[in-house]
C-alpha cells in the first residue's frame, strides 16, 4: 500500500505551562519538497518531533492516510527524521549507523549510501565521536537520504557544514527526490540557499501556522515598493503591507499578497519582487507587529 498524505489537525503543543504550537494544521504529499521555515525557538524542531512520533501533541492529531501516527508502526515506517538529536552511541561507525537504520527501516539503500560517502569523502569505517561537526552531518544526511520511507524530514540539514558540502547536498538530495515519490520537508535558516528546491513553504511564528502556500504563488505576489513616503503611501492605500523601513526620503513597504494591477505606479516609486528570504522577513516582522 502506498501512502500519500500526512494531515495534522489542530494539533498544539505545550511544555508545562509554556505554550510553542497552537493548532496548527496542514497536509504534506508525496511528491513535492517542502520548507519549513520560522525565527529562532519558534517551534519547528518540536513540530518536526510530534511528526515523527519522538513526542507528542498536547492536542489535536497527526494521521497518516487516515490513520493516527501514534505508536503505528507501518505508519511509522514510513516517516524518517533526521535533526541533531541522535540517538546512537557515540562509538558507532559510519557503516553501523548505516546498518542500524537498514534494521528499523525496510528496504534501505546501502549501496546508494556507500556511494554518496564516497563523494563526501566519508570514511564508513570512522567512529561517529571522530568526526567533525559537518562529517557528522554529512553521515546523518546520507542515512536520510537513503532511507526508504515516503517522508523524511531533514531538520537543519546544513549544520556545519561548509558552501562546497552544501552544494553536493542539495544536488544529492534533487537526485534522491526525483528518483521517489516521496515527500521531503526542510527545516533551515539558510533560505536563500534552498528556494530553488521548494515547491511549498509552511512558515511557523508565534506558535502558529502562518503561511502554508506554494513558493511561485507566493514570490509572484510579494514585493518592495519604494519611492517617497507620500507616493508609496497613496500607492499601497488600502493594500495588505507587512512592514516597511523609512529613511530621509525613501520609503520601502513590503507585502506578500499581491498589488492592485489597475492601479497607475506614479513615476517615483520603484516595484521589485522578494525572494523567498525577503518574503519570509516580510511576514515575520508583520506577526511581530500584530501582536506588539
Ligand atoms: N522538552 C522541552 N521542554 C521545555 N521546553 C521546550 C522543550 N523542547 C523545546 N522547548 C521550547 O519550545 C520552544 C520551541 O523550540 P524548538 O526547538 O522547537 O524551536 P525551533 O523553531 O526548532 O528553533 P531553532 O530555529 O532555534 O532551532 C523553545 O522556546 C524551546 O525552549
Amino acid at each position: 500500500m502506498t501512502m500519500t498524505k500526512l494531515k495534522l489537525t489542530d494539533v498544539s503543543k505545550h511544555f508545562w505551562r509554556k505554550p510553542v504550537l497552537n493548532k496548527i494544521s496542514l497536509e504534506i504529499e508525496t511528491g513535492k519538497i517542502y520548507g519549513l521555515l520560522g525565527r529562532n525557538g519558534t517551534g519547528k524542531s518540536t513540530l518536526l518531533n510530534l511528526i515523527s512520533n519522538r513526542n507528542f501533541p498536547s492536542e489535536g492529531e497527526i494521521t497518516l492516510d487516515g490513520q493516527n501516527i501514534n505508536n503505528n508502526s507501518v505508519a511509522l515506517n514510513q516517516i524518517y527524521l533526521m535533526s541533531e538529536a541522535d540517538n546512537y552511541p557515540k562509538q558507532t561507525k559510519v557503516e553501523n549507523l548505516f546498518k542500524l537504520v537498514a534494521a528499523s527501516y525496510d528496504d534501505f539503500d546501502q549501496e546508494g549510501a556507500y556511494r554518496m560517502a564516497q563523494r563526501f569523502n566519508l570514511n564508513p569505517k570512522e567512529k561517529l565521536t571522530n568526526l567533525s561537526t559537518g562529517m557528522r552531518t554529512i553521515a546523518k544526511l546520507i542515512t536520510a537520504l537513503n532511507v526508504q520511507a515516503q517522508f523524511i524530514f531533514l531538520d537543519e540539514p546544513t549544520l556545519g557544514l561548509d558552501a562546497a558540502h552544501r552544494e553536493t547536498f542539495y544536488t544529492e538530495l534533487l537526485t534522491s527526490f526525483e528518483a521517489s515519490e516521496k515527500a521531503i520537508v526542510i527545516s533551515t535558516h539558510l533560505i536563500s540557499e534552498v528556494q530553488n528546491l521548494l515547491q511549498h513553504v509552511f512558515i511557523i511564528d508565534q506558535q502558529q501556522l502562518v503561511l502554508n502556500q506554494d513558493v511561485e504563488e507566493l514570490l509572484a505576489q510579494s514585493y518592495a515598493i519604494s519611492g517617497p513616503a507620500a507616493e508609496v503611501d497613496q500607492y499601497l492605500k488600502g493594500l495588505d503591507v507587512a512592514y516597511s523601513t523609512e529613511v530621509p526620503g525613501l520609503k520601502t513597504s513590503y507585502l506578500t499578497t499581491g498589488l492592485d494591477d489597475d492601479r497607475i505606479i506614479p513615476d517615483l516609486v520603484k516595484i521589485e519582487h522578494l525572494d523567498l528570504q525577503q518574503a519570509f522577513i516580510a511576514l515575520t516582522q508583520k506577526e511581530a507587529s500584530l501582536h506588539d
